[in-house]
C-alpha cells in the first residue's frame, strides 16, 4: 500500500491566499502588545505568558490553541480585562484596555445566562446597560434572537433550553452590546459532538453576516482548523507564541472539508507541534517546599 502524501499545510489555495491578503490589509482591531503575565505566590513564580505579540484584524476569526497550562485562559482573561498583564498592554481600536468594557463581548464555556430572566430579557440586559430604553432594547433583542434563530423562544427561560440553545442566547447577548471583538473561551466544549458542529456552523454564519472580529480559545484542534482564518499556537512554560498558522481552507466552510488533504495536513502538523512540547501536565509539590497545607489537614496531635 502506498502512503498517501499530504500537501504542505503552508500552501494556501489561491482563494484562501487572496482572502488572507485582504485580511492583512484591514486594520488591527485588537493588538496584543508584548504581553507577559507572571503569577507570584509566596516562593512560587509562574510565568504564564511571555512577550505575546499579535494583531487581530477586523472581521478576522482567530483561534488560540495549545496544551494544558500554556496560558490560553490567562490570555483571554487579559484580553477581556478580567486580569491585568504584568508587562505589555492590550489595545482595542488603538485604545489601551483597562478592565472589562463594552468593546469586548465574552462567551464562556459554562452557560452564564441569568436563570431568573427569560431569553429576551437576558439579551436585553446588555442593551439596557448601555442606556437604551426598554422598548428599543426589546426590539433590538428580538433582532439578535432572530440572528441566532431563537426568536420563537424569547419568552422561554434558560432551563427550558438545550445547552446549544443556551449558548446561542449567550452569543446573542454578547453581540447585542455591539462589541468590536467577541471573545470565546472554550464556548462549545461542554456540548456533545453533533451539537458542537452545529454551533460552529451557526457561529460562522453569524460572523459572516455582521461586522465582528472573533478570538476563540479551544483545546480542540478540529474546531480550531474548522473555524479559524489564523491559528495562534501557544507553547507552555513559559506561554509563548510558537507559530501562527494560516488555515488553508476555503470559505464558506463545510463539515466535508474536515476530510480534505489540507485539513488533515494542518491537523497532522498541529498534533506534531503539540507533541513536541512534551508532557505538560503540571508537577505538583515538586520538592515539597512550596506546598500550602490546608489548615484542616494540619496535625496538631502528635500522639501515635
Ligand atoms: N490565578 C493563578 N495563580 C497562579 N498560577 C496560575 C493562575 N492562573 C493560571 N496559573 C498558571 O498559569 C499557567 C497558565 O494557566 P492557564 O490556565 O492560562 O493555561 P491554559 O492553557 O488555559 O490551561 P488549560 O487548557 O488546562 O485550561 C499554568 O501554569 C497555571 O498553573
Amino acid at each position: 500500500m502506498t502512503e498517501h502524501c499530504l500537501p504542505d499545510y503552508r500552501v494556501l489555495p489561491p482563494d484562501v491566499a487572496e482572502r488572507m491578503a485582504q485580511i492583512r490589509q484591514r486594520e488591527c482591531v485588537m493588538e496584543i502588545d508584548h504581553v507577559g503575565k507572571v503569577f507570584a505566590q509566596k516562593r512560587n513564580k509562574t510565568v504564564a505568558l511571555e512577550d505575546i505579540e499579535f494583531g487581530v484584524h477586523r472581521r478576522e476569526f482567530v483561534c488560540v490553541v495549545g496544551p494544558s497550562g500554556c496560558g490560553k485562559s490567562t490570555l483571554i482573561r487579559i484580553l477581556a480585562g478580567l486580569e491585568d498583564a504584568t508587562t505589555g498592554r492590550i489595545l482595542v481600536d488603538g485604545k489601551p484596555v483597562n478592565g472589562p468594557g463594552p468593546d469586548r463581548g465574552m462567551v464562556f464555556q459554562k452557560y452564564t445566562l441569568f436563570p431568573w430572566l427569560d431569553v429576551c430579557r437576558n439579551v436585553m440586559f446588555g442593551i439596557e446597560m448601555g442606556g437604551t430604553d426598554r422598548v428599543e432594547a426589546r426590539r433590538q433583542a428580538m433582532q439578535w434572537l432572530q440572528l441566532v434563530g431563537l426568536e420563537q423562544f424569547a419568552t422561554s427561560f434558560p432551563h427550558q433550553l438545550s445547552g446549544g440553545m443556551q449558548q446561542r442566547v449567550a452569543i446573542a447577548r454578547a453581540l447585542a452590546a455591539r462589541p468590536r471583538v467577541l471573545l470565546m473561551d472554550e464556548s462549545f466544549s461542554a456540548l456533545d459532538a453533533q451539537t458542537r458542529l452545529k454551533m460552529q456552523n451557526y457561529l460562522m454564519e453569524i460572523w459572516r453576516k455582521i461586522d465582528i472580529t472573533i478570538v476563540f480559545i479551544t483545546h480542540d484542534l478540529d474546531e480550531a482548523i474548522y473555524l479559524a482564518d489564523r491559528i495562534l499556537v501557544l507553547k507552555p512554560r513559559p506561554g509563548r507564541v510558537e507559530e501562527v498558522i494560516e488555515v488553508p481552507l476555503s470559505r464558506p466552510r463545510r463539515a466535508a472539508q474536515m476530510a480534505s488533504d489540507e485539513f488533515l495536513a494542518t491537523k497532522a502538523h498541529l498534533e506534531a507541534l503539540i507533541r513536541s512540547f512534551g508532557d505538560t501536565t503540571e508537577e505538583t509539590n515538586e520538592g515539597g517546599e512550596d506546598f500550602d497545607i490546608p489548615l484542616l489537614t494540619l496535625v496538631t496531635d502528635k500522639a501515635e
